[in-house]
């Protein structure tokens, strides 16, 4: 595995995301690593980010664990593809299919594969774990940033 999180190499006006934003001291400041062919990222949300059961995590914050995952499986990829350092993506598309309901109080792992890389646009396949359990899978659409 690569020891530098990808969104440590977003360059300094691209890092204040709320989800995985370095410079974002309020934020979830996420961390994505390479390792073989996909790349991944481990979290435990807070309880307080509780759906409508406690126990459980509110869909809004798996879609955001997905959604900046993939935006760093995008800008991974992508340099992986072409030589050139990390660049940023934006998302463009994001679908979340919630398979099964997330538990709280355990690591999740988001795993993100590119699926096609044309040009500037990305697209990324997600799957979210809690343990062995599939909860959630997602589908985007990345743009990276014009220079
Ligand atoms: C001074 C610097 C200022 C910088 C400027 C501010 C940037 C701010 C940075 C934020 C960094 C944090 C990011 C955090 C991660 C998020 O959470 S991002 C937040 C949610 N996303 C957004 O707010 C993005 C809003 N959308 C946009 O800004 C623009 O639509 C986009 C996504 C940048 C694309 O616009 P564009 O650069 O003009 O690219 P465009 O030529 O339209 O599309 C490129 C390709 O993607 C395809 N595409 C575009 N949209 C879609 C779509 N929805 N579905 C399918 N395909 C699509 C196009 O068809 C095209 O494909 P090809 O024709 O090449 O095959």
């Amino acid at each position: 595995m690569c020891d530098t999180a990808i969104q440590d190499l977003y360059a300094e006006e691209f890092a204040n995301c709320f989800g995985c934003g370095r410079n974002n001291q309020h934020g979830l400041q996420l961390k994505s690593h390479w390792q073989g062919d996909e790349c991944i990222c481990r979290h435990t949300p807070k309880s307080h980010y509780t759906g409508g059961v406690p126990g459980f995590l509110y869909g809004g914050m798996i879609a955001s664990l997905i959604d900046c995952h993939g935006a760093a499986t995008a800008a991974a990829a992508k340099s992986r593809e072409s030589g050139e350092p990390i660049s940023r993506f934006v998302t463009a598309s994001l679908n979340v299919d919630f398979v099964k309901p997330t538990p709280i109080g355990i690591e999740l792992e988001i795993r993100g594969k590119a699926t096609e890389i044309k040009n500037r646009k990305v697209t990324v396949a997600l799957q979210l774990f809690a343990g062995e359990t599939l909860c959630a899978t997602g589908k985007m659409i990345l743009v990276q940033l014009k220079n």
